[in-house]
């Protein structure tokens, strides 16, 4: 007879993806926490499945709220009840991943073209967590993740502020973000075109800036460079712990969170 299969392991990265939700679900989501969110990224799949791990009876009266119709998916397979921000402009806590986290909390999201519904999320939670594999723990954005800052632009305005990223803000390589199974570019949800703009490390070292002066550009929507909005980024490790940074610098290492 043969032997059943075992499930197959987990790689290290998505392992340490795993680790780094279920110990920010751990530790944010509360039992007096109504509103919780999820969102569209590889990491948020396991914030969801620990909040499903918390059972039917402690999920029955919470409302999930989406940021792209992906995550609206997530939330409605896995049986949680769907809401949105126009319902509910306060959220208890909002769990994210990130393309890049630097060592002051900033970070780099767009990377699926949903940051302009991502920072409205942001914004509107009392605590704003970010989750990510060790590769994104970073003391510099543009370290590992190398397209560039993700600029939502409307359509009528992408040759104009692609022009201005190359000749006035110093990002010669900007360029519009092209579809891959569809022939064009990506259109975000919002029905609005995403440039990717590097920069050097030296612009990279104040984000904040550089931020504010894409985010002047007539046609751009919104910037994927979140500044000042988390409170902690839970990093999953190789080893299988995970590093807690906070807004306030303090960094706590811990030891990979038990099954429920
Ligand atoms: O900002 C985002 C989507 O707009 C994602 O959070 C970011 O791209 C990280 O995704 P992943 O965990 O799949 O690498």
């Amino acid at each position: 007879m043969p032997l059943p299969t075992p499930p197959s392991p987990i790689s290290v990265l998505e392992k340490s993806k795993q680790l780094a939700a279920w110990t920010a679900v751990d530790q944010h989501v509360r039992p007096e926490h109504r509103v919780r969110i999820a969102m569209l990224c590889s990491t948020v799949p396991y914030v969801v499945e620990r909040i499903v791990q918390l059972g039917a009876e402690a999920n029955q009266e919470r409302v999930f709220i989406p940021t792209g119709f992906q995550s609206k998916e997530l939330i409605v397979s896995s049986g949680l009840s769907l809401g949105d921000v126009d319902q509910f402009p306060t959220i208890d806590v909002t769990l994210d991943g990130a393309d890049e986290v630097d060592t002051q909390l900033n970070c780099i999201k767009g990377g699926g073209a949903c940051h302009l519904r991502e920072k409205v999320l942001a914004e509107a939670a009392d605590t704003f967590i970010l989750v990510a594999d060790y590769r994104k723990n970073v003391q510099y954005l543009g370290t590992n993740f190398t397209p560039g800052i993700p600029i939502e632009v409307v359509p009528f305005a992408y040759a104009k502020v692609l022009q201005n990223l190359h000749h006035i803000l110093g990002s010669p390589k900007a360029s519009l973000r092209m579809a891959v199974k569809k022939a064009g570019p990506v259109v975000s949800d919002n029905g609005n075109f995403i440039i990717d703009a590097p920069f050097d490390q030296e612009t990279m070292k104040t984000p904040y800036t550089i931020m504010a002066q894409i985010k002047m550009l007539t046609g751009v929507v919104e910037v994927g460079v979140f500044c000042n909005m988390a409170k902690a980024a839970y990093f999953g490790n190789e080893d299988g712990s995970v590093t807690i940074r906070w807004n306030d610098g303090r960094v706590d290492q811990v030891a990979a969170p038990r099954p429920q």
